[in-house]
């Protein structure tokens, strides 16, 4: 059997650097007979007994994953070469730079704005959870504009995302400490729910520009987390609605299965508009009525 011997080089024009992840640097590329853009995701391989570069079951679980998802709000996987240094992944373009720079230039949004971004998150984080997939690195970096006018988003890098069986029990001290859970803090096991955390960290961030639980190094950070100290600071949120701080409070739960679930966030009040909640009652009214 002939391997596939074609080379990324054979097939892409490479361009200028757009982002950055784990062991790996993404850049803009050119697939030369259609002229189609992509993102080329390198990721360096562990040689030996190194520490640098990612281990190949590793890669190897970030493009099951990626193969496995498909949804408007979740970056796609196109193809994947195998060199002998590199893997490198062709990823969907998304060209919109991060949600983070868009909220630094603005400093905060509009509730209704972040409500925009906030349920193309949730429907995405949805796709994955149905999936038994965490992401376990939402952060605004993570999330990408498809085009600088658009508001439409992307989750990008599953370089920690993982399939969560209930059986197998996940702990492991990994993510951005500002938005990791108190469960990554204290290394006990990671779930679901732990993405639900960190969307109540980028909620907050999205509604304020302040980062809610950091501290002034990371032990005070962890600390903040692990004892939940944080504040609505009437500085940022004078004029946030009780239910966008009633959306946040339901997710900073210390308890994982209390927290509320990515449908919870769907269905509250402050994400689901107020005609939809209408057409829900219309609809479950009639059924009462044929039954
Ligand atoms: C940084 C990045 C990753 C994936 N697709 N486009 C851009």
């Amino acid at each position: 059997m002939e391997f596939n011997q074609d080379t990324f080089e054979n097939n892409y024009d490479v361009g200028d650097e757009i982002g950055s992840g784990h062991f790996a640097v993404v850049k803009r590329c050119t697939h030369s007979a259609t002229g189609t853009q992509y993102a080329a995701k390198f990721i360096r391989k562990r040689r030996g007994g190194g520490r640098k570069g990612a281990k190949m079951e590793d890669i190897k679980k970030e493009i099951e994953i990626l193969k496995y998802i498909k949804h408007p709000n979740v970056i796609s996987l196109h193809d994947v070469y195998d060199t002998k240094n590199e893997v490198i992944l062709v990823l969907e373009l998304v060209s919109g730079g991060e949600l983070f720079e868009y909220i630094s230039e603005k400093d905060k949004l509009s509730e209704e704005e972040a409500c925009r971004f906030l349920v193309q998150i949730l429907e995405g984080v949805k796709h994955l959870h149905d999936k038994h997939i965490a992401h376990l690195d939402l952060k605004p970096e993570n999330i990408m504009l498809l085009n600088h006018n658009s508001q439409n988003i992307k989750l990008i890098d599953f370089g920690l995302a993982q399939k969560i069986d209930p059986k197998s029990d996940i702990r492991a001290m990994m993510g951005t400490a500002e938005f990791v859970a108190p469960e990554v803090v204290s290394y006990e096991p990671l779930s679901l729910a732990t993405d639900m955390w960190s969307i109540g960290v980028i909620t907050y961030i999205l509604l304020s520009g302040a980062s809610p639980f950091l501290g002034d190094n990371k032990q005070e950070t962890y600390h903040n987390i692990t004892a939940i100290i944080y504040e609505f600071d009437d500085e940022y949120f004078s004029g946030t609605s009780e239910l966008a701080k009633d959306f946040i409070q339901k997710l900073f739960v210390k308890d994982c299965r209390k927290r509320a679930k990515v449908d919870d966030c769907l269905n509250h009040p402050w994400i689901k508009p107020k005609e939809k909640q209408h057409e829900d009652v219309r609809k479950s009214a009639v059924i009462n009525i044929d039954n």
